[in-house]
């Protein structure tokens, strides 16, 4: 029978139980174990110092601005979040460089999972033991159908909505030649299978092994600081990272490490990184030419090409770029990371220090996340927001939610609009309204994709870029119109936030903007 010890501390408390010194504890381990304990007091007691004074410094100042940026997922919100990094504090953008690896090849790794998955829904490739899908058979019967691009079939744009298509094979368009036709999909799905096999990996060291329900299909969601755990093993960076953290206040001068150890793309902060990520980059190396030529693939080409194979816009990005992305060392460009996608959780707060009239002030950026399951986590920071950027992506028209696959995109943006420009907490906020995604709306409409099929209303005006602009920004403008009160006024530009050139100088223009309002409203003029 196991007795219990008398002690003055009570027996229920388990802190107590473990803190307790063990039974004939001998004077040199006693030396030992109150050495340790000192050591464990001292480092607690630091961090405790360390966390009073970074609560200090982030304590917000009612001078400080704080600026939100809202709209629906994907509208570009932590892209636009990213130019402003480049362009107060590009020295922690090039900290966080090696980090967004773990993003590209989860982005990559993805795309390839999806390409194979609507594969197999459209034949069963690995069925029986022919090295040729029936797709494939298929596909090669049809040389007499027209080459894609040319005259009489217009190139259809890479789906992105998410209505269901049924398949029809015998529609697919023909072949490039068959002397590119290395291999079969099934042989190059065979190849793939460990590459893919590590998605799940992939996706927690992302999301820190949190799952978000209710926001989307299988998301991988990150919190701010989500940088730290692709770098497990770098050790120095990940000091300085965690130092920093996305809530940490970064100087626009930071500089840019001169330690050729720590310097990004060096062989030290390579060699010094996580040890998953160094197996998927050696993995995507040795797999490259596999990944190619199923990217390249004929039957892969008239899926997407008859919107049967539907895949978002970083997919393509980093596909047609698979020879950069997959070499040996490869260490993401800037334009890499303005193109990566990770979805957001929560809101992530990033502290610049913007110069106005050579006296520095502090901005707030809060990069929230915009599916519908995080939008209440907005709220708390209505009270004090002095300004918003509302992102709505333009170029949606043809997609829906991936939350809610019944609601149109853009019919969720100027709903959500119209929730934040009639919210009381928010009527004296300066607004500023972004029509994101001006590129790939281009791209549409030159690829033929036509608005009235989506958005019926749009009737038979002409379905090129102007008109639709109009339309769609006269929306926006009327629903302000019907809910300013305070007779505020509406900036509106059109962007497209992977453009660092123009977007930087529609940010100047901004932060002009939102610096007369809060001279203002500071008395400061
Ligand atoms: N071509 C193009 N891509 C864009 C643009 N804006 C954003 N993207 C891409 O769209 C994807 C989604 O952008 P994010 O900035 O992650 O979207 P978000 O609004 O932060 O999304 P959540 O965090 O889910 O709310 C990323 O791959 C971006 O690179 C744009 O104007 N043009
Ligand atoms: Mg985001």
């Amino acid at each position: 029978m196991l007795m219990r010890t008398p002690s003055i501390r009570s027996q229920d408390d388990p802190l107590a139980l473990a803190l307790l010194p063990p039974p004939a504890e001998s004077e040199s381990d006693r030396q030992i174990r109150l050495k340790q304990e000192a050591e464990a007091r001292r480092i607690s007691d630091r961090i405790d110092e360390e966390l009073k004074a970074e609560r200090k410094r982030l304590e917000r100042s009612k001078d400080d601005v704080k600026l939100l940026l809202l709209g629906q997922a994907e509208s570009g919100k932590s892209t636009l979040q990213k130019q402003f990094q480049l362009m107060y504090s590009p020295g922690s953008l090039e900290n966080e460089r090696m980090s967004w690896r773990t993003v590209i090849y989860f982005n990559v790794v993805r795309s390839l999972q999806k390409i194979l998955a609507t594969l197999e829904v459209w034949d069963d490739i690995d069925d029986g033991t022919d090295s040729q899908s029936t797709l494939e058979r298929q596909e090669l019967a049809n040389d007499d159908l027209p080459i894609l691009g040319k005259p009489h079939s217009p190139l259809q744009p890479v789906g992105t909505d998410t209505s269901p298509t049924t398949p029809s094979p015998t529609h697919l368009a023909p072949p490039t030649p068959i002397s590119t036709r290395a291999s079969s999909i099934s042989e190059l799905r065979l190849r793939l299978l460990s590459l893919i096999g590590i998605e799940p990996q992939l996706a927690n060291r992302l999301s820190g092994g949190v799952s978000v329900a209710g926001s989307g299909k299988g998301e991988v969601f990150v919190r701010s600081g989500w940088q730290a755990r692709s770098l497990l093993k770098g050790q120095k960076l990940m000091g300085r990272l965690s130092k920093r953290s996305d809530n940490s206040p970064t100087s626009p001068s930071s500089p840019v490490t001169s330690d050729p150890a720590e310097r990004p793309g060096s062989s030290m902060t390579v060699s010094n990184a996580d040890p998953l990520i160094e197996e998927v980059a050696s993995m995507l190396y040795q797999s490259h030419d596999d990944i190619r030529a199923l990217w390249e693939h004929p039957v892969v080409r008239a899926l997407i090409s008859k919107r049967k194979l539907k895949l978002d816009e970083w997919s393509e990005f980093f596909l047609n770029g698979i020879a950069r992305v997959s070499a040996r060392n490869y260490m993401p460009t800037t334009d890499d990371i303005l193109h990566a996608r990770i979805q957001t959780m929560g809101v992530a707060e990033h502290i610049f220090d913007v110069e106005i009239h050579g006296k520095p002030v502090t901005w707030h950026l809060y990069d929230v996340g915009g599916a519908r399951g995080q939008r209440h986590t907005w709220v708390p920071y209505f009270d004090d927001a002095n300004a918003i950027i509302f992102v709505s992506p333009i170029s949606a028209f043809d997609q829906y939610l991936e939350e809610d696959p019944r609601t149109n995109r853009i019919d969720d943006s100027l709903q959500l609009f119209t929730q934040i420009c009639s919210n009381p907490l928010l009527k004296s906020v300066h607004l500023v309204l972004f029509l994101n995604k001006t590129d790939i709306l281009r791209k549409k409409l030159e690829r033929g994709l036509r608005v009235s099929k989506y958005i019926l209303s749009y009737g038979d005006r002409p379905n090129e870029y102007e008109p639709v602009v109009n339309y769609f920004r006269a929306h926006f403008l009327q629903v302000h119109k019907r809910n300013n009160e305070n007779r505020r006024v509406l900036y509106t530009h059109l962007t497209n936030v992977t453009d660092t050139k123009a977007t930087q100088s529609i940010i100047e223009n901004v932060r002009d903007s939102i610096f007369r309002g809060y001279l203002q409203s500071a008395a400061l003029v």
